[in-house]
């Protein structure tokens, strides 16, 4: 049964037993907000799923890569799926052995495919024959041997939006499934690469489990097709991808992921049944997407005839999924709305100089006022995650809430932080310039900042 992490206590909206308006006052706004209870719940309600399987949970970082977000899932015993240097040592650095870590991604290179085999991962998912000689010659000078599951393309469509599919023959991820068999059959073996298993992740946010089955019966039988040839495999990692709701409301939309985990890991375990294999899931979104939000406040409400703006301090830099795919998060006032209140169109834009910095036209919302907190649901996956400075724009804070108790998790970006990575060459410093060739008059100039 789900709990209510997000309730309306007081007239006002709260995470736990946090009041929102109160950590607005706090940290100001924009502000991303977790909630550590509904992480939990989560994780602990996708591993009671799979109780009985022989399966690792590999939380994919790259859906919120906060570190006490990882921690989080690595105390609850989670390993991680990473797809870059960056997130490995994310991953290692909150606390996932290493030996619960599967290295994902198109394009490793060969540095990062050492600091891999340095830590002693689990796997590397590779995707390309290219990439498996590239890790061959870094194991090999290593003197190590890397442990592989070749990520296949099961020429699957996922049904979900077509910028995050993955499992179609068009798409960049993994090598198809007939190439990968013909390969594996005919060289069973390379030096420096230990093949382990194969690998599938067709998509991001998928809502149906008919794609997955279709999937997975491909790598099933890929899989025992190749070790009754002899390959010596033992795992399948069958990715991640499954959806949450967007469109319910704060409580609502646990229970649909709940009904959704169900059904997935009911066909999961039909199809895995008597099958001699260890399991890897790589979640991402499924344990973070709900559990956070982003909370701004309302600069200006303006209207230009047609059309009524309300226009917020949070804008596509923090939030960029509306921009990018038109996707539609939930937008609610921390002050609780009246019932029976009437309910008006409005467009809700950022400040950002772009037209798509737009996170929801013509939404029907209750009236609103400068200074008025709003949160946009559904933000704890690919929200903070892929924000950038845009506009210069420094990064917001992000914090956790456990039951009472609330933690800056990540503070808010200073701007001499964001303006200190730029650095001026000698030669456009004009002052320094100016001194040296008065200096030299016929020499070259000297670095004048490093002086
Ligand atoms: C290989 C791989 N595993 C796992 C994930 C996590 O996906 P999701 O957040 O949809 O569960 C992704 C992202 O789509 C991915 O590319
Ligand atoms: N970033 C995307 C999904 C891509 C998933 C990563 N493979 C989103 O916001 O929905």
């Amino acid at each position: 049964m789900s709990r209510n992490f997000f309730p309306y206590r007081d007239g006002r909206l709260h995470v736990s037993q946090v009041p929102l308006d109160r950590l607005a006052e706090e940290v100001g706004t924009p502000f991303y907000c977790y909630s550590g209870d509904a992480l939990e719940s989560g994780y602990r309600s996708f591993a009671a799923a799979l109780s009985g399987l022989p399966a690792t949970i590999c939380y994919a970082l790259k859906a919120n890569s906060n570190q006490a977000v990882i921690k989080t899932f690595a105390e609850l015993g989670a390993g991680a799926d990473v797809v870059s240097e960056g997130e490995l040592r994310r991953a290692l650095a909150a606390g996932v052995p290493a030996e619960r870590i599967v290295f994902a991604g198109v394009g490793k290179t060969a540095p990062e495919m050492a600091a891999g085999l340095d830590a002693g991962i689990m796997q590397f998912n590779v995707e390309s024959f290219a990439e498996l000689e590239l890790l061959s010659q870094v194991a090999q000078q290593r003197g190590t041997t890397a442990p592989v599951a070749v990520r296949v393309n099961p020429n699957v469509d996922a049904g979900t939006l077509d910028q995050i599919t993955t499992g179609r023959a068009d798409s960049k991820f993994g090598i198809d499934a007939d190439e990968a068999r013909a390969f594996l059959m005919q060289t069973k073996s390379l030096p420096g690469i230990r093949f382990e298993g194969l690998a599938v992740h067709i998509g991001s946010q998928l809502t149906d489990v008919a794609p997955y089955r279709a999937a997975f019966q491909r790598l099933i039988g890929l899989y025992h097709e190749l070790r009754a040839a002899g390959v010596p495999l033992r795992r399948l990692d069958l990715g991640g991808g499954i959806g949450i709701s967007y469109k319910h409301d704060l409580q609502g939309q646990f229970e649909e992921s709940e009904q959704r985990v169900r059904d997935y890991t009911q066909m999961v375990r039909g199809l895995v049944s008597g099958l001699d294999a260890e399991l890897v899931f790589e979640p991402g979104r499924l344990l973070v997407g709900n559990a956070g939000l982003l909370v701004t406040r309302v600069l200006f409400v303006k209207d230009n005839g047609e059309r009524r703006f309300v226009i917020v301090d949070a804008a596509m830099n923090d939030l960029i999924r509306p921009s990018l795919y038109d996707a539609w998060h939930e937008i609610l006032p921390v002050a609780q709305t009246p019932e029976g209140t009437a309910l008006h169109p409005v467009d809700v834009v950022g400040p950002v100089c772009e037209s798509t910095d737009t996170f929801a036209k013509q939404r029907p919302l209750p009236p609103l006022r400068e200074g008025d907190l709003l949160v946009f649901s559904s933000a704890g996956a690919y929200s903070f995650v892929m924000a950038s400075t845009y506009n210069s724009r420094p990064l917001a804070p992000e914090v956790l809430v456990r039951g009472d108790r609330s933690a800056v998790v990540r503070a808010r970006m200073n701007y001499d932080t964001m303006i200190g990575q730029d650095r001026l060459p000698d030669w456009l410093d004009e002052t320094a310039t100016g001194r040296e060739q008065q200096q030299t008059p016929h020499g070259g100039l000297k670095t004048a900042l490093g002086a």
